[in-house]
Parts: structure tokens; C-alpha cells; sequence
């Protein structure tokens, strides 16, 4: 077990069948609380200042399914975010996406983890079996559903492994507390045009299970 976690652990997922298949899978322990974040990166951020406001903890996880990249991260397996990325927070120009970074109001939309945190729980998965892979994963609040966006977002993001909804959100409120915050996505469709039907949930959701044993045993 780490010392730097050794407080309450916060795990935030969006729906009910996350959250469950997380409870599913840390030991019954009281030092970690699952909550519902709702879908999308506001909602995310409320929901989670709301838990901080009402309990002290140490270590804030956004964890649930997400579409990942293919070639980066396939169907069934996870990913551990090295940075959390808000990739629609900005302006369209005729020469591109600028980031609100770039456009000098001051607000960053990349939030780090840290290291050693993403670290541990990266290879304490790798060493249960679970194909892990670690890097940028991106909060979107659209799905992206064109093979466009997506070549448009692996450009702009080449360290990019996976997208999801809320990340940014929960970052965002565990960064305003000065509380660490580490993204575990189990992945359950390639992101590119949308074929529904090809979402596997059920095997995400079994991967974010198996990955979730994996909290308790090292935090
Ligand atoms: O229909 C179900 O049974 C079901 C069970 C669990 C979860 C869902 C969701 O729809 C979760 C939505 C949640 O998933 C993230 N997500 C998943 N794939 C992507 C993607 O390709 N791009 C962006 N986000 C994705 C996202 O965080 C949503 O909040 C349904």
C-alpha cells in the first residue's frame, strides 16, 4: 500500500453501471466511497466539488468506460491517464482548433497527474494480467463519431490513448482542492464513426471490475 493514499480514496464514475461494476470489484473497505458524476465534464466537476465539500480524502479517481484509439488502446483492455485533457475547451479557426490556452485567458486545460501514483497503478494492473496502457486521456463533451475528428484529435493529440466525458471535470474540482487525481478508463468501442452496436459494455465493464481490485491493493 502506498503512504501518500493512506486517507480516503473518492472514485468518481458517470452511471450507475460503472459504479457498480466498480463496487463489484474494490474489497469492501471504508476507505473508499463511489459516487456519481453524471454524464459529461460539468456535472463531473459538480458532483465531485459536492463529495470534497463533505469528506476529506486524499486521492480523487475518474474511473469508467471510454472509446479508445485504435492502435493505442483496444476493446477490453485499460488506461491509466498520465495527463487529463480538455480537447473542445477553446475556439475553431479556419487554421484549426486553438486551445483556451492559446488564447491567453490564462486557464489550462491539461491537468497532470501524479507520477508516481499512475505509475503504482499502472503496474500493479500490468502485474495482475490486465493489458494496461498508459497516456493522455481526453474529455470530450461530444462523442467524437467521424473518422475527421478523429484524425483531427490524434493530431493534436499524439500522446492520446482513449476519450471520455468526464475527466476534466473531476480534475478540475480535485485540482481546486489540492487533491490528487488519477483517470482509469476500461475501453469499450474505437472511437471513429459510431456503430453503437460495436460498443462491448459488458467487457468493459468486467475489465473496469478486474481493474478496480486493483485500487484497494495498491493505494
Ligand atoms: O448502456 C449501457 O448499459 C451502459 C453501461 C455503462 C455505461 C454506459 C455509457 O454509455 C457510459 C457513458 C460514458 O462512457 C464514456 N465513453 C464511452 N465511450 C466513449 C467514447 O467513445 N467517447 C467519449 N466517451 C465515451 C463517457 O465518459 C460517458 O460518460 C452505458
Amino acid at each position: 500500500m502506498m503512504e501518500s493514499s493512506e486517507g480516503r480514496i473518492l472514485v468518481m464514475t458517470s452511471v450507475e453501471a460503472e459504479r457498480d461494476a466498480v463496487l463489484r470489484g474494490i474489497d469492501f473497505n471504508k476507505r473508499v466511497d463511489v459516487v456519481l458524476a453524471g454524464v459529461g465534464p460539468v456535472s463531473a466537476a459538480i458532483e465531485t466539488t459536492k463529495a470534497l465539500q463533505k469528506e476529506e480524502y486524499s486521492l480523487v479517481i475518474c474511473a469508467g468506460i471510454a472509446g479508445g484509439f485504435t492502435d493505442k488502446a483496444d476493446v477490453g483492455s485499460v488506461v491509466v491517464a498520465s495527463e487529463i485533457v480538455s480537447a473542445d475547451l477553446g475556439a475553431e479557426s479556419p487554421d484549426g482548433f486553438i486551445p483556451l490556452d492559446d488564447l491567453g485567458f490564462g486557464s489550462s486545460t491539461r491537468i497532470a497527474v501524479e507520477e508516481h501514483l499512475a505509475g503504482a497503478l499502472t503496474s500493479a494492473l500490468e502485474a495482475t494480467g490486465i493489458i494496461t496502457n498508459r497516456g493522455t486521456v481526453l474529455t470530450l463533451s461530444t462523442v467524437t463519431g467521424t473518422a475527421e475528428t478523429t484524425a483531427d484529435l490524434q493530431a493534436r493529440e499524439p500522446d492520446a490513448v482513449a476519450e471520455a466525458m468526464e475527466g476534466y471535470g473531476v480534475a478540475s474540482a480535485a485540482r481546486s482542492y489540492n487533491v490528487p487525481v488519477l483517470e482509469l478508463r476500461a475501453i469499450s468501442n474505437a472511437i471513429g464513426p459510431r456503430v453503437r452496436s460495436a460498443w462491448r459494455i459488458k467487457d468493459a465493464l468486467a475489465a473496469l471490475e478486474s481493474a478496480s481490485k486493483v485500487i484497494t491493493e495498491v493505494f
